[in-house]
């Protein structure tokens, strides 16, 4: 794929969306075993070829209309014909997409592939990290580099199973973000996802399309002493993955610190970004460490300037209860507390504390992004239990920003729509939405105040919603 000259830019998380970086669930997601669902971070096994063709394809199409609309304008019904078999979204068929905007990573890996060098050096990390044996190696290191990229992700070629596939690809906002013109790699806390790392890792380094930012590309240390820590606690190691961060303006990022962003690799990252010039201004969010909250954008996310759609559970200002006397025994561990920090490069002193993430939030919305009117906040399940609870379990905070104020969702998440409507959102499901695109009744750029909703029944057993499956290259400036 001829891919080069791709401008990165990300300075907010609203900016209107011009390039990104996807990858549509391959077949390693419908090999996902009962007894490996929970190790692989699936909470249960997914039926693919719903969860490609009614559910992820509508992303995609959505995606096309606003980023590369030429693409698909005007042969949706030549797309979606059945004789067709899906072929526009499948990576390795000739009549497949292939935007330069809505970039797949199946296409990016087997162009790199194809480089004898680069194909070495991975083939040999993937197989020692996979402990696969010596001759293996060497059977793929002559594959052609399509099969072998559809390897390295699915673990299977020609109906063999190799090591285990990496299903949580899909979500590529953990691989790594772009930070204004630079590139944070990740340093993920499961095994699950060290593959995926790995690739990544060749891709921004390798890729000619991020030819001219690989002095840009930060990866954060170990700290010093990593590998004299007893045991394999990985509560004390440097980690950090994507979903934990977020571009709030071309200054300032947010961090959470969470079941998988360590404060090591939270503070690593800031000291990396800080000593770049990337930003300078850098707020650690300390979240439960939950399954629940795995990264911060489970809890929240930005819908507009002035806008945030929130768990108010964690994210409100709390208020005490009377103590029982039992509470003395029954000290809340840290790691369950809500704490935010803000620090400032070159500020001396003690750092900006917030009693809350929706004063944190407020304080984005009038001070760093100038809104002028008070901030609103959507709540999950309309802040009702517990379909506040439940509706955060399936992703409602998850929301991706197409441009400020129209968001993508789940369909499944009916109370927290209903909040968007209260609020004075539309809600319109993405297969009407399509139509409407296509034949002209609407267009991207008219469209505003929006939640456009997807199916979402298995898509939802993967733990993760819109906001993870993407990861921005560019947006425009606010
Ligand atoms: N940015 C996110 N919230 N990503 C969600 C990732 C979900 C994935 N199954 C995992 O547990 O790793």
């Amino acid at each position: 794929m001829n891919l080069t000259g791709l401008k990165l830019s990300v300075s907010s998380e609203i900016g209107t969306l011009r390039a990104l970086l996807i990858h549509s669930p391959d077949s390693g997601l419908g090999k996902v075993v009962p007894s490996k669902a929970q190790d692989w971070l699936f909470e249960d096994i997914v039926h693919l070829d719903i969860l490609r063709k009614h559910e992820y394809d509508y992303y995609l199409k959505i995606l096309l209309y606003f980023l590369d609309p030429d693409l698909i304008k005007g042969k949706l019904e030549e797309i979606d014909q059945s004789s067709q078999r899906r072929s526009f979204f499948k990576p390795r068929n000739p009549a497949f997409h292939g935007s330069r905007k809505v970039v797949e990573l199946e296409g990016l890996l087997a162009d790199i592939l194809a480089e004898p060098p680069t194909r070495q050096k991975l083939v040999a990390s993937v197989c020692a990290l996979e402990d696969c044996s010596y001759r293996l190696q060497d059977e793929f290191n002559a594959m052609p580099a399509g099969d072998l990229a559809s390897m390295l992700i699915s673990g299977s070629v020609n109906g063999k199973m190799h090591f285990a596939p990496i299903p949580n690809l899909i979500f590529t906002r953990d691989i790594g973000i772009v930070i204004n013109d630079h590139i944070l790699l990740n340093k993920p806390a499961k095994k699950a996802r060290l593959r995926e790392t790995l690739i990544a890792k060749y891709l921004f380094f390798n890729h000619p399309l991020f030819a001219s930012y690989r002095e840009n590309v930060l990866e954060i240390p170990n700290s010093f002493n990593n590998f004299l820590r007893p045991g394999d606690d990985t509560d004390e190691k440097t980690t950090l993955e994507g979903g934990d961060v977020m571009v709030v303006s071309p200054s300032h990022i947010l961090i959470g610190c969470s079941e998988r962003t360590s404060v090591s690799g939270a503070s690593e990252a800031v000291k990396l970004l800080f000593e770049k010039g990337v930003i300078t201004k850098a707020t650690l969010i300390r979240i439960p460490h939950k399954r629940d909250f795995m990264h911060i954008d489970t809890l929240f996310t930005q819908v507009k300037r002035d806008t945030w759609v929130v768990l108010g559970s964690v994210a409100s200002r709390q208020v005490k209860p009377e103590p029982e006397p039992a509470d003395r025994f029954t000290d809340k561990k840290s790691k369950d507390k809500t704490q935010i920090m803000q620090f400032e490069k070159g500020r001396v002193g003690q750092p900006r504390e917030f009693a809350c993430i929706e004063d944190l939030l407020d304080d984005i919305s009038s001070n760093d992004l100038g809104s002028t009117i008070p901030t609103t906040f959507i709540y999950s399940g309309n802040n009702s239990f517990p379909f506040d609870a439940r509706e955060q379990w399936t992703d409602s905070c998850n929301l991706l920003a197409l441009k400020e104020g129209v968001v993508i969702g789940y369909d499944r998440n009916d109370k927290t729509a209903e909040a968007f409507r209260e609020k004075g959102f539309s809600v319109i499901k993405a297969a009407d939405l399509v139509q409407q695109f296509e034949n002209g009744g609407t267009d991207p750029q008219s469209l505003t105040n929006t939640l456009i909703t997807v199916p979402s029944a298995e898509l939802s057993r993967a733990r993760g919603g819109f906001h993870c499956m993407s990861m921005p290259l560019n947006r425009s400036e606010l």
